[in-house]
């Protein structure tokens, strides 16, 4: 869950606001940042490990950065590894000159490696994933053998794309000279939004992972790039779109809406922020329907995801909700961060209890999900140093049991504390008086709610069963080998060795 983001300009430099619309999107990467502008025949880009802010610097970097059009990226890296050689977009010569942002994770990335090397003779420089799929989005484009790009080429190209590449892919690319090119893999399963704004020369327009996004820019939204559909915007404002998939099967990632989108996006047509109000209204149901004597006394989220659920748990539950836990507003989001060292540190850096709201009460703490327990288990620790008389603890979300493939770091089953763990235990593990799990029938309503429209969602961190249907037991323990955490922290160290050729 990487942020995109790409703007075609009529009047001005993009570059302020492709930094602004990625200081938007930065709880959905926090490791690099990079943004690519193109003016005239030149290109400019700056991409650097660090948080969007500490990447660009306005003279060195942002003055130089020209352009009335360009393509950025905030990385939370799900492939390779996390040195700033695969920080994006990346960038490749032919033809025309094409870079790209990638949110999502190839599952063919080493077939397609294979392919691209012996048969299209293409040379990869990283590990990255999202440099495969730029490099096949290349040469579908060669293929057309056009002097002059028309939108069929581009149409065409992306058709290409969606033959060969499996996984999920959000994107936005940029042909130098042509225009910036947005498009969504066949099941959709990574949000992409686009939008545009009026102004004196004509109609500016932006592409970008989540609304908020083009709400900040003042862009008004146009709606959702749908599954398997590429939206093409000229240089000079013109935009074409087309559905590039055979058979495209809507099937978005529910844990956007639990975790990775801000509460104030809307995507896919559903405003995360009232899907997080139901899955509470759920939540209160459940416990209600299970524990009609409980004795709770105060409802505490734990910041800052949880927080919109946990308001309307409490009400529901007719019990106080207090912010028991104050959020450190300098730590970034934890279960993002790349170690286990690094997120468990963080959690008590960033969060504080507030002791008298825990002193001699019985607290349901409430948060989004429980991915690995770290926050969990700190959580739970402190409220009972901080003198809570019972401490229960409440989960928005099923248990999440099952790596992601589609661009969620949770490759290896071992670290999902409920893997293969009964909710008993699971309440042992943590430290909990009682546990409460969201039921998934309740989550994907409360989703789903939101858009009648779409009939199924990519639940498989819940159930083990992927959209794509091509995700085999081997896969899985290849990706436990590779994305572990100890596998990457020893391949991001011998990386940073050999940093100097990035892909540009
Ligand atoms: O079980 P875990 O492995 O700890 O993962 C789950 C936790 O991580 C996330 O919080 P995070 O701090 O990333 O972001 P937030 O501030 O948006 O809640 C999520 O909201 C849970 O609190
Ligand atoms: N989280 C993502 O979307 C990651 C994009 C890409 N797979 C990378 O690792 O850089
Ligand atoms: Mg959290």
């Amino acid at each position: 869950m990487c942020g995109i983001a790409g703007i075609v300009s009529q009047s001005a430099n993009v570059n302020q606001e492709l930094f602004d619309a990625l200081t938007m999107l930065q709880h959905r990467g926090q490791d690099a940042a990079g943004i690519i502008t193109n003016d005239e025949d030149r290109l400019y880009l700056r991409k650097e490990n660090g948080l969007v802010r500490d990447v660009f610097n306005k003279d060195e970097h942002m003055q130089q950065l020209r352009g009335p059009m360009g393509v950025g990226h905030v990385r939370y890296p799900t492939a390779g590894c996390s040195t700033s050689a695969e920080a994006q977009p990346f960038y490749t010569n032919m033809p025309f000159g094409i870079s790209l942002s990638h949110n999502g994770n190839l599952t063919n990335a080493e077939e397609l490696k294979q392919e691209l090397f012996l048969q299209d003779r293409r040379h990869l420089n990283t590990e990255s994933d999202s440099e495969v799929l730029l490099n096949v989005f290349a040469h579908e484009l060669m293929q057309r053998n056009a002097l002059r790009l028309s939108p069929e080429d581009i149409f065409a190209a992306v058709s290409g794309v969606h033959h060969r590449c499996r996984g999920a892919y959000a994107c936005v690319a940029m042909i130098t000279g042509y225009g910036v090119v947005g498009f969504r893999d066949p099941f959709g399963i990574r949000p992409v939004v686009y939008g545009f704004r009026e102004t004196a020369n004509g109609r500016d327009y932006m592409i970008a992972s989540e609304s908020v996004a083009l709400n900040a820019l003042g862009y008004e939204m146009l709606g959702d790039i749908l599954p398997g559909e590429a939206v093409y915007i000229t240089h000079d404002g013109k935009l074409h779109k087309r559905q590039c998939a055979a058979n495209p099967i809507y099937s978005p990632c529910i844990f956007e809406h639990v975790y990775l989108a801000r509460p104030d996006s809307v995507i896919d047509n559903i405003y995360v922020y009232k899907a997080r109000l139901r899955m509470g209204i759920k939540l209160a149901e459940k416990i209600l329907r299970e524990w009609p004597d409980h004795d709770i006394d105060v409802v505490i989220p734990i910041p800052d995801t949880s927080r919109v659920a946990g308001a309307e748990l409490a009400a529901r539950l007719g019990v106080n909700y207090r912010e028991g836990f104050i959020k450190n507003r300098y730590i970034g989001r934890t279960f993002i961060m790349p170690g286990q060292a690094q997120r468990k540190k963080s959690v008590r850096q960033k969060l504080n209890p507030v002791g008298i709201e825990f002193k001699g009460k019985n607290v349901l703490l409430v948060d989004d999900s429980i991915v690995r327990g770290t926050t969990s288990q700190e959580i739970i620790q402190m409220a009972r140093d901080s003198g809570a008389r019972k401490v229960y603890f409440a989960s928005a979300s099923p248990p999440v049991r099952y790596p992601n493939v589609y661009g969620i770091d949770m490759p290896t089953t071992v670290e999902l504390v409920a893997h293969g763990r009964s909710n008993e235990q699971l309440e042992q593990l943590l430290g909990a008086d009682r546990l409460i799990y969201q039921d998934l029938p309740d989550l994907i309503e409360a989703v789903r709610q939101g858009n009648k429209n779409i009939t199924r969602f990519d639940t498989s961190v819940f159930t083990g069963e992927y959209v794509t249907q091509d995700i085999s037991s081997e896969y899985l323990s290849q990706l436990e080998l590779f994305r572990s955490d100890a596998a990457k922290q020893k391949r991001t160290r011998s990386a940073q060795t050999v940093i100097e050729l990035k892909n540009a």
